[in-house]
């Protein structure tokens, strides 16, 4: 078994994490870390754990947990994994952190966005890209991985065979994102409240959020060169889900003409026909949030317009699942050697 420990077990993304590794087969959770409710029992701060979690939470002292477990998940926010992680760590234990600490290569970028000094910047460059479709060959050697948030696992899938192959111009991309409430964590923020949410959507990070470098460089990869996009995310009255439209030029032929819509499709099965989380969706189908909840899925499709000559892109997650602890665990799987999906083969639930 796979002895695993969890640093901010007691946040929406932690949490998920215990629900998805109890279900592991190869996995036991040795270490429910916790802030606020050291000592207290798991099950009392999450009941709906009663009788299936017996354990107490622990602090976050992640020295001590790496001589304990093979691997480490830090569920915490942005800089706690910057701030602590070392060499001694990282030479007993693999490490997932689902913060965006080490997801970005250019720490100036990453301070600037985030506002964080980075404590430890000498791991950046060997952390991998948690995305597993794109880059899991990478992933099965690594020590650290850095792994993709909500909205960016999303934007990125969504658009990313076309910018790959060169049908759209990815500089002409605007991504429109929609998030479920959870994304914002279990913290209390005015801007969360029951009568801020409910009945109510807004765009929020308006030309600022930090995920647009994100988006930005890993797209850049695909495209081969720097690219610049517009990314707005808005918070909707949802608990979970992730809906991204993205709209981008089509890059016309050597005929003048644009792609066309079979192009277009071939781009997508060519990148994700063997992807058991990439569902691409028949023609005129459009991904809801409703058809991933609680699953590590990803629905994606197009439409293209041919009137503005421009594609429209589509793409649904559960943020909780592909969006954190779903490819938290689709990566733990590739550092292991384990069937990717195991402890994934969840069925979306509905209604
Ligand atoms: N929510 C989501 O949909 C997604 C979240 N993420 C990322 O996952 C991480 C956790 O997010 P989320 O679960 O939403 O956040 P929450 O606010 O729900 O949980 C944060 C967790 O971190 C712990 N914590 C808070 N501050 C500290 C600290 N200074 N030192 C150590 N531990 C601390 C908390 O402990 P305690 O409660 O005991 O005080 C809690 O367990 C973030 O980096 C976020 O960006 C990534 C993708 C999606
Ligand atoms: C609704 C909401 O507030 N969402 C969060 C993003 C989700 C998240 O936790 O960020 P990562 O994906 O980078 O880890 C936000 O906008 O900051």
């Amino acid at each position: 078994m796979i002895k695993a420990g969890i640093i901010g077990a007691t946040g929406y993304a932690g949490a998920e994490l215990v629900r998805i590794l109890m279900g592991h087969p190869s996995v036991e959770i040795k270490w429910y870390g916790s802030r606020s409710y050291i000592d207290k029992k798991y099950a009392d701060v999450y009941r709906n754990m009663f009788e299936i979690v017996e354990d107490t939470c622990l602090d976050d002292n992640i020295e001590e947990l790496a001589k304990q477990v093979d691997v480490i998940f830090t569920a915490t926010p942005q800089g706690f994994l910057g701030s602590v992680l070392n060499e001694k760590i990282l030479s007993e234990t693999k490490v997932i952190d689902l913060s965006a600490d080490y997801r970005i290569k250019d720490v100036a970028t990453y301070e600037k966005w985030y506002k964080i000094e980075h404590k430890s910047p000498q791991f950046i460059e060997e952390a991998v890209y948690g995305l597993c479709e794109i880059n899991r060959e990478k992933v099965k050697n690594a020590r650290l991985v850095a792994n993709p948030g909500c909205y960016t696992t999303c934007s990125i899938l969504t658009a990313y065979p076309l910018v790959k192959e060169g049908l759209i111009d990815a500089n002409t991309l605007i991504v429109d994102a929609k998030s479920g409430t959870s994304g914002a964590g279990r913290g209390a923020k005015v801007n969360n409240l029951f009568c801020e949410v409910n009945e109510n959507m807004k765009a929020y990070g308006v030309a600022t959020h930090r995920h647009t470098p994100e988006i930005e460089e890993q797209l850049g990869y695909a495209a081969g060169k720097e690219i610049t996009i517009s990314f707005t995310p808005h918070l909707v009255p949802m608990n979970r889900g992730i809906l991204a439209t993205e709209y981008a030029s089509l890059v016309k032929k050597a005929d003048g003409s644009y792609p066309t819509k079979e192009e277009i499709r071939a781009a997508y099965e060519k990148y994700y026909k063997n992807e058991k989380f990439v569902r691409v969706l028949e023609d005129g189908v459009c991904p809801e949030t409703k058809w991933v909840e609680g699953s590590n899925y990803v629905d994606v499709n197009f439409v293209v317009d041919e009137r503005t000559g421009r594609v429209i892109m589509m793409g649904a997650l559960d943020n909780l699942v592909k969006g954190a602890a779903g490819q938290a665990v689709q990566n733990m799987n590739l550092l292991f050697g384990l069937k990717e999906s195991e402890g994934l083969e969840l069925v979306p639930m509905f209604p």
